[in-house]
């Protein structure tokens, strides 16, 4: 079995007074350890409801989701999750942001200061030691992304939870700072789940791009492999041909396949 398996997945929420929305109607998709996969579609298509579902913060209504052979029933430390919002506490330095999240997965096993060597490396990984005594309302929206990222890293999780991380940033932070987590997965083979609207950031980052049909009862409605060499170079797959095919892939599956009218986006 794959080292995440999704097994014909469906989520409903209830509504006041009508039939349950269907948000994801049979979602089965197999990633195997150290793959990058981006989940990509309209506005509203169920992305982030799937990406919970994997991380455990909601529950399907049927089906099941099987990570490191062990069904997932609830959040846990092998699946870390980055959100847009950094969400990080504001009374607490970067540094201490980090440890609150390295305390609590590895103060049972590991001395202060593994814990703190810990929570050290992984702002180093995201080269934010020179901040790490800053609190985050000192911190620019990249860096403050960046502390979000290494307090995820830190925990060592075996899957790497991304929705939407860089969407809230300006194009040339967001460049860098893809180009960060490019050089990170290089570096620990994490196995990730992406969520993006950003069709170049899939195509930089992404073993394979899962493309979502357009919801109510969303799919997946297209598979992508893309083989592109690594390391990639942003740079170079601006004119790569391969790239550009693969970016025409994605158009064609979202503009015309799954077009949507501007009123119902
Ligand atoms: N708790 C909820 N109760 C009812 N409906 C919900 C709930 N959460 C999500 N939905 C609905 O499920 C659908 C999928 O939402 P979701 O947030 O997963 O989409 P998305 O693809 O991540 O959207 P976006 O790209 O805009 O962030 C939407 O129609 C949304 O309104």
């Amino acid at each position: 079995m794959a080292y995440l398996s999704i097994q014909d997945l469906t989520k409903s929420f209830p509504i006041k007074g009508k039939p349950d929305f269907v948000a994801l109607d049979g979602i089965s998709l197999e990633i195997e350890k150290g793959e990058f996969a981006t989940l990509i579609g309209h506005s509203g298509c169920g992305k982030s409801t799937l990406l919970d579902l994997i991380g455990g913060l909601t529950q399907p209504t049927t089906g099941r989701i099987i990570c490191d052979s062990r069904p997932v029933t609830g959040p846990g430390p092998d699946r870390a999750m980055v959100f847009q919002s950094h969400a990080l506490l504001p009374w607490l330095t970067c540094f201490e942001n980090v440890l609150l999240g390295v305390r609590q997965v590895f103060s049972r096993t590991e001395s202060k200061s593994e814990l703190s060597d810990r929570t050290a490396a992984a702002l180093e990984l995201v080269h934010l030691t020179h901040a790490a005594k800053r609190y985050p309302a000192e911190l620019s929206g990249g860096m403050k992304q960046r502390v979000g990222i290494a307090r995820a890293l830190a925990v060592e999780p075996a899957l790497l939870l991304l929705d939407e991380p860089f969407g809230a940033l300006d194009a040339l932070t967001r460049a860098s700072l893809q180009d960060e987590l490019m050089g990170i997965m290089a570096d620990t083979a994490t196995t990730t789940v992406m969520v993006t609207h950003d069709l170049d950031e899939a195509i930089l980052l992404s073993d394979r791009i899962l493309m979502m049909t357009n919801g109510p009862a969303a799919q997946i409605g297209d598979d992508l492999a893309v083989a592109i060499d690594r390391p990639r170079d942003r740079l170079e797959l601006a004119t790569a041909r391969g790239a550009v095919r693969y970016r025409e892939q994605v158009l064609e599956f979202l503009y015309r396949r799954q077009a949507r009218r501007v009123e119902s986006v």
